[in-house]
């Protein structure tokens, strides 16, 4: 749709006003500086002028079918303008996939079936291919020759990896390797892509050779002709069907009859079979094929953080315009922002973006090091990162699918209108809760590093920065509560600390009685999940305010001022969502409390002002917002009548199922 032109909204006027800082300072810090800031908006404007964001019919007004359609056809345009006029027009060669996912959003509402291709595939073939299969494939993926998606899950096993049933057995007398679906439930399910729209895939198997299982193990599979596009013989394949969102992202099923591929289609970066068959087991690492999946789980939290900049946007800027209600008799119908219990809803939104977003870089320059350790052949740190990017994938993702809902509760009834674009971004973000690993089952392998954390520290080794509070504990430290940033963190510790510690217990205590390990672990993992949400917490709280700090070393002070308000407010809300854990496990008193809710309560009116400011400055177009409620101008409700007179239904005064069945209905005829 061409986004008409309106004047702004007269109270969105006022609130830009009101703001006491400079928008674009904060927009630089969160870009990583004017550069940055500079390039992304060249990238924005030329995939804005492209036309290619134009619907004739709002997307939710489509078929399934044409949906998928027409997000091929931007899926295909697009790659075709990111290979050649948005280098050619902006000069920039190296795209920053920020900036690139960012505009994404401009042309799909829902999903591009070639999101496994960038998000999955190449990232596989980076990490688990030899340079000489890189040299085969990269160069062809990237390129588009080929499109590739990442089936691991199976119909009967998603989370129990080594459950998968899927076999790839070797035939040395030919140099093959012949995959089969034994089964039913083995049967390839979810791949994004896989539906219709991929030729290539990643397919994770079980590998057997010279009559030994050797556990999973990433095939490249091709499974379509690439001139017909017809599934190869004995390849079955097809789409899922509809779902709660991703619909047009063609998830798919897939399965094999004595499908042979060659032995160099084995990813074999990290373990081998050789040509008569023996195995050469990974070097370094017993878990390095699923690399690809730490580095989604890093990238969703980047997911969780721009989606909810997205949804706190529009309802930020719908409550500023939005009139309801009085608060004295016969005075004006206030602002619905000017409610403490809507700020209350919107607000920490605002800071749990900021949280997130600058906790995914630091989780992305983590990875990143792990990375560079592993490449001279150090893996030491890789179990850190596996615990962190499991604990913040499981709890950024799952914040902010409760808050981006409670922003679709704070625009009431049009929050429920498809083109809000609420109920879309929160399908989206509810789905990044379960795949790349279930929030339980991350938490799970969390709360496995932690207890080990416990076990070395209770030893007198020294743990991981992450986990350094645990040495404290175990020497007695004491926590004595304080209101500033560091002495909450430090409580947010104690407290997963004290978390860790009963599990320790409970497990030891359950041993004592007679259970063997494994049950003494299963009876204790509703107290496991909730010791490592408590340490993710606690390493939130730190990287936020850690980085806040330094990001604005250089600000304005009043750019320092109002991020540093949303930081406490930020931890005021964590301090009183948590009081039974606080008042357990750190020296918090009943007065305290009261304290940082007066705090929490004055804080909210101090932000008011500066809450449209604070949204404008994630800096999102009304072309990636999409949003009848959330646009620039807040022309709100010219945009629902504008919506609703295109609305296909209402094409025909009389539909013809009046002649049908209504009026025989009416006439006794039917
Ligand atoms: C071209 C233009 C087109 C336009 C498109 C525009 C798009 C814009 C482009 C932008 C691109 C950017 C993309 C961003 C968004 C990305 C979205 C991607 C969408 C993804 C869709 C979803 C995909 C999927 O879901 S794939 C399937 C994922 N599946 C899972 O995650 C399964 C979860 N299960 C597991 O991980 C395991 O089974 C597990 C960990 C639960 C248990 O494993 P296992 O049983 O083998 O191990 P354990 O016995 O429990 O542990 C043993 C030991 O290993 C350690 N360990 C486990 N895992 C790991 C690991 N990953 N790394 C390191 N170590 C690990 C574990 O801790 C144990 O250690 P000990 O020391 O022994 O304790
Ligand atoms: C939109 C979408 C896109 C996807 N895309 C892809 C893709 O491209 N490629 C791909 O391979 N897969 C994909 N998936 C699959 C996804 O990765 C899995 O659905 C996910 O890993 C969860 O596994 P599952 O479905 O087997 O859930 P299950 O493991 O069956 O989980 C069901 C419940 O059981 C609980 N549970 C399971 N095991 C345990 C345990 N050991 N302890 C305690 N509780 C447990 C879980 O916590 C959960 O509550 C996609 C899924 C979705 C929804």
């Amino acid at each position: 749709m061409v986004l008409k032109k309106y004047n702004i909204n007269p109270d969105l006027a006022l609130e830009r006003q009101k703001c006491t800082f400079d928008i674009e300072e904060i927009i630089n810090i969160f870009d990583g500086g004017k550069e940055k800031t500079s390039q992304r908006r060249k990238i924005e404007d030329v995939v804005l002028k492209s036309g290619l964001c134009h619907d004739d019919v709002p997307e939710e007004c489509m078929s399934l079918k044409e949906r998928y359609e027409n997000a091929v056809r931007k899926s295909c345009f697009f790659s075709k303008l990111m290979k050649t006029e948005l280098q050619e027009i902006t000069g920039i060669e190296d795209f920053e996939t920020p900036a690139i996912r960012r505009i994404a959003d401009a042309l799909f509402k829902d999903i591009s079936p070639f999101l496994l291709h960038l998000g999955m595939f190449v990232p596989t073939i980076i990490g688990q291919c030899t340079s000489e299969q890189l040299m085969i494939w990269l160069p062809k993926a990237l390129d588009l020759q080929i499109i590739g998606g990442y089936a691991q899950t199976e119909l009967g096993h998603g989370t129990f990896i080594r459950g998968l049933e899927t076999t790839a057995t070797y035939d040395a007398d030919t140099e093959e390797f012949v995959l089969h679906t034994p089964t039913l439930t083995a049967h390839k399910w979810w791949a994004g892509g896989l539906g219709k729209t991929i030729n290539h895939c990643i397919v994770v198997a079980q590998l057997y050779t010279k009559g030994v299982c050797y556990g999973t193990h990433l095939f490249m599979v091709q499974i379509r002709d690439l001139d017909t596009h017809m599934p190869l013989p004995g390849i079955k394949v097809g789409e899922i069907g509809p779902r709660m969102g991703f619909s047009s992202a063609d998830n798919g099923f897939l399965g094999f009859n004595n499908f042979r591929i060659p032995r160099n289609n084995m990813l074999m970066k990290h373990a081998q079979v050789q040509k008569d068959g023996t195995y050469v087991k990974p070097a370094r690492h017993g878990k390095l094929t699923y690399q690809t999946m730490v580095f989604v789980r890093v990238t969703l939290v980047n997911e969780a953080a721009f989606n909810l900049s997205k949804a706190v946007t529009i309802a930020v800027r719908y409550s500023a315009v939005r009139r309801q209600s009085e608060m004295r008799p016969n005075e004006p119908e206030p602002q619905i922002l000017d409610y403490p219990t809507q700020q209350h809803k919107l607000f920490i939104g605002i800071a749990t973006a900021h949280a997130f977003q600058l906790t995914a870089n630091w989780l992305w320059n983590t990875f990143k090091s792990v990375l560079s350790d592993m490449k001279k052949g150090d893996v030491g740190t890789l179990p850190e990162l596996h615990a962190l990017s499991s604990c913040l994938k499981a709890v950024c993702t799952s914040d902010a699918a409760l808050l981006i809902e409670q922003c679709r509760y704070a625009c009431g009834g049009h929050g429920y209108m498809l083109s809000s674009n609420l109920p879309y971004i929160y399908s989206f973000v509810a789905a990044t809760r379960t795949y790349e690993g279930d929030y339980t089952i991350l938490l799970l392998q969390t709360a496995r590093f932690l207890v080990k954390a416990w076990e070395q520290a209770e030893a007198g080794k020294t743990v991981t920065p992450t986990v350094s509070y645990i040495s404290r504990s175990l020497k007695g430290e004491k926590n004595s509560w304080r209101s500033t940033d560091e002495g909450i963190i430090k409580s947010f510790q104690a407290v997963a600390a004290g978390k860790i510690a009963l599990c320790v217990k409970s497990i030891r205590d359950r041993m004592k009685s007679g259970l063997d390990y494994e049950d003494a672990w299963l009876l204790t993992t509703v107290q496991l999940v909730d010791a490592a949400e408590a340490h993710c917490r606690s390493v939130i709280l730190e990287t936020y305010c850690n980085e806040v700090r330094r990001l604005t070393k250089s600000s304005s002070d009043n750019v320092k001022i109002v991020m540093h308000q949303l930081v406490t407010l930020y931890l005021s809300y964590w301090t009183l969502q948590r009081t039974g854990d606080l008042l357990r496990y750190s020296s918090i008193s009943e007065k305290d409390i009261d304290f940082m809710q007066r705090q929490y309560e004055e804080l909210l009116q101090h932000i008011r002002p500066n809450a449209v400011a604070l949204v404008d400055a994630f800096d999102l177009r009304d072309e990636i917002l999409h949003s009848s409620l959330g646009a620039y101008d807040g022309r709100v409700y010219e945009r629902l009548m504008e919506q609703a007179e295109n609305n296909p239904m209402n094409a025909e005064p009389v539909n013809q199922s009046f002649h049908k069945y209504i009026k025989p209905l009416l006439q006794g005829k039917l």
